[in-house]
């Protein structure tokens, strides 16, 4: 498939064949599910959309039964700065429903398949963001990442996933399932891709208002691959994952060690916490954000006897059995007697990750940590709940802290499948992080 940055020279004609080629390749391999829909806005560069960004006059449904019809009213910001850019929203990419997964399993969709090997899957919950990217179905698209949904499924896919700096992207528009953590980002072929997709997101909006009132610029005509950085390696925190990803982990050090960064040895908290931080903070957001669709506000109605049977009805029928999971540990940790003990609790281990990630860079530039603690699952792997959680050891700190991080292909596993790793770096430093991901990208190449 044709890269972004070639995208960017393409005629109107020429875009247009383009997305007439892009529907013929999405046909041919449909058995994929990677897109629940192909719709298209504008005459631009065609970009997929995850089913939560909201395109006006679009269905939008999160990946649940219980939106399914419903039509977006407006555009997410996201969707406004990509037409103002000469891009066009083109197709709809599947999802684990709310965003709630690690595997884009638990859409309503039925599951996406990772082209790389069919009986995988192809991460989550960004699945279909990544499977297009992936699978040659799509130039670039956009995902968005709570606790790894961007960077684990282009691991999983061999692409390449960035997440930006909490407040960095508006998040107006975009189906809310934790407020604290979510961003949207780029899923793109290579770094460059990505630097080009985020310039166009990133940005102030007076619309969301945990958005970052900073001008620091664009950051893909500034790319530099021939930076020397101090990149921060942690051992302890690798000891864990499997073989093959801690042989990728010996292969990239070794790639930035020849490309003249300077690597450090650093430790960071046993992710254990970080687990249950993520999964109180997260479950207690989700609860609320998800309290809308009770049949009345939002949400397909399902008649019941009176008010209280009818939200019932509406959220045990139109909620699918992980979003229901999370709605029920997101109310208990909130609830009185319990508030103090779990919730608040997790507000202050928060910190604590901010405060040690804090400390880390005022010595490094970045930090280099798996993405997964494996190569991309069988489908039905992770079938118990606990499991897909501690699956995101590697990805949720950095939403907890609230830092941009980008995951990168750097290897292949002997069964064939890609093993990702991701860089880290201090918040609002997406231009030091972009050129350490190109500097590792250019030398693993070379
Ligand atoms: N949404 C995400 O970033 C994925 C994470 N595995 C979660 O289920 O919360």
């Amino acid at each position: 498939m044709i890269t972004l940055k070639e995208a960017l020279k393409l005629s109107k004609a020429e875009l247009a064949s383009l997305k007439e080629e892009l529907k013929a390749k999405i046909a041919a391999k449909a058995e994929l599910n990677a897109y629940v829909d192909i719709l298209n806005v504008g005459e631009g560069i065609p970009i997929a959309i995850k089913d939560n960004i909201q395109v006006s006059g679009w269905s939008v449904t999160s990946g649940s039964n219980i939106l399914k019809g419903y039509i977006a009213p407006y555009n997410a910001t996201v969707i406004e700065k990509l037409l103002a850019n000469g891009m066009s929203p083109f197709g709809r990419t599947n999802m684990d429903e709310f965003a709630m997964g690690s595997t884009t399993e638990s859409s309503c969709y039925g599951k996406t398949l990772n082209p790389l090997n069919h009986n995988c899957v192809p991460g989550g919950s960004s699945g279909g963001s990544a499977a297009a990217v992936a699978a040659g179905l799509a130039v670039a698209a956009l995902g968005s990442d709570t606790g790894g949904s961007i960077r684990q499924p282009a691991a999983f896919c061999g692409i390449v996933g960035m997440k930006p700096t909490y407040g960095r992207v508006s998040r107006y528009g975009l189906g809310a399932y934790a407020s604290s953590l979510d961003q949207i980002g780029p899923m793109t072929q290579n770094v460059e891709d990505a630097a080009i997709l985020y310039d166009i997101i990133q940005g102030y909006d007076p619309k969301d208002s945990t958005s970052a009132d900073r001008n620091d610029g664009t950051v893909s005509d500034k790319l530099d691959a021939n930076v020397k950085l101090k990149i921060a390696i942690v051992p302890d925190y690798v000891k864990d994952a499997s073989e093959e990803v801690r042989k990728a982990y010996a292969k990239a050090i070794e790639a930035l060690k020849n490309a003249g960064h300077t690597i450090v040895e650093k430790s960071l908290m046993d992710p254990k916490y970080d687990i249950s931080a993520y999964y109180i903070t997260a479950t207690a957001e989700a609860t609320t954000n998800l309290a809308r669709y009770d049949g009345i506000r939002y949400g397909n109605r399902v008649e019941g006897e009176n008010l209280k049977d009818t939200f019932l009805q509406t959220r045990s029928n139109g909620f699918g059995p992980e979003v229901q999971r999370r709605i029920m540990l997101g109310n208990f940790v909130l609830s009185s007697g319990y508030y103090d003990a779990y919730y608040v609790k997790a507000q202050k281990v928060r910190r604590l990750i901010q405060e040690e990630y804090n400390k880390i860079f005022e010595e490094v530039d970045l930090i280099l940590t798996p993405v997964a603690p494996r190569t991309a699952y069988e489908f039905g792997a992770l079938s118990d709940p606990l499991e897909m959680y501690l699956s995101d050891i590697y990805t949720i700190s950095v939403n907890l802290a609230g830092l941009p991080a980008i995951s990168l292909p750097v290897d292949t596993a002997e069964n064939g499948m890609p093993v990702g790793l991701q860089l880290i770096a201090a918040p609002y430093a997406e231009q030091t992080l972009f050129n350490g991901a190109l500097s590792l990208e250019t030398q693993l190449q070379g």
